[in-house]
């Protein structure tokens, strides 16, 4: 059974009939990584929400299913929903900042999680922390530091932490290292096959960057318009790409070179 199965997933906005996404499959199995990749409104993110539980007002998925870890999603409960994000389902989106309190510290912020999802008492959920802040590879330190005392790249790093605290079997990872410079991001994408490897954390990698899935992940779903123009495995796309938009995709890179989209091995 596959931890993440999606079998032709439409969603529509209900506030004005439009269908913005149209027919998305793909199934994901413990340690994989499946990427998507696709221009700004192509709908990636709307997929990644409807797996997530969490599509915008007025969104539906208007056909096909999802299933997670053997649960039908549009059987779920809110309740269960809430049961299930974060310890069976989690994500990490772009902008980091946006996404920790100003005010309170790094550590305070992953214990929460910690207690709240694992029923961590204080003590445990802090000893949880630090081995978690260890396993993004920041020093126990930032344990005590506030969001803006840490770079983009540590931020992203404790939301990672975060997002991993209740041991989650499927990592969203939505434009993750979009914001940060190309030697950041390269680190980050590093630290994600990581924790796949000692894990078996199965990944969902979404980016507008072709590279960026390319480095990590084995099969990519390539989304123009809501539709899934191309899909296989990396290597067949990137060599031998059978559609106009993913060639299109490919040359932006050519000034790169193509060995950028693949991890040195
Ligand atoms: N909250 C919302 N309200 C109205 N329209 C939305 C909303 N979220 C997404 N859309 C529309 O749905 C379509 C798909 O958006 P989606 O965010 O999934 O695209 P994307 O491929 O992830 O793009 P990006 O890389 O810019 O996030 C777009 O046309 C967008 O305008």
């Amino acid at each position: 059974m596959s931890l993440l199965a999606l079998d032709q997933v439409r969603i529509t906005n209900n506030a004005d009939g439009r269908e913005l996404v149209k027919g998305v499959s793909f199934t994901l199995e413990p340690g994989g990584v499946v990427g998507i990749v696709g221009e700004s409104g192509s709908g990636k993110t709307l997929t990644c929400r409807a797996a997530l539980g969490i599509l915008p007002e007025h969104f539906v998925v208007s056909g096909g299913s999802i299933e997670l870890d053997g649960h039908d999603v549009a059987a779920l409960t809110p309740r269960q929903w809430t049961g299930l994000r974060g310890s069976t389902i989690s994500a990490v989106f772009q902008d980091p900042a946006s996404y920790l309190n100003p005010s309170l510290t790094i550590g305070s912020q992953i214990a929460e999680v910690a207690k709240v999802k694992l029923g961590l008492r204080r003590r445990e959920a802090k000893i949880k922390t630090l081995q978690l802040l260890d396993s993004v590879r920041l020093p126990a330190a930032v344990f005590d530091q506030y969001p803006h005392e840490l770079s983009g790249g540590m931020q992203q790093r404790s939301l990672i932490a975060a997002a991993i605290a209740a041991e989650p079997r499927v990592l969203i990872a939505d434009e993750a290292t979009t914001a940060l410079d190309v030697t950041v991001q390269a680190e980050i994408l590093d630290l994600l096959a990581e924790l796949r490897e000692s894990t078996g954390l199965a990944l969902v990698v979404v980016s507008h960057d072709l590279a960026v899935v390319a480095r990590l992940c084995e099969q990519v779903l390539v989304m123009r318009s809501g539709e899934v123009v191309e899909q296989g495995p990396v290597e067949r796309i990137l060599y031998r790409p059978e559609h106009d938009y993913t060639r299109l995709l490919i040359e932006e890179h050519e000034s790169y070179g193509l060995e950028r989209y693949l991890v040195a091995t």
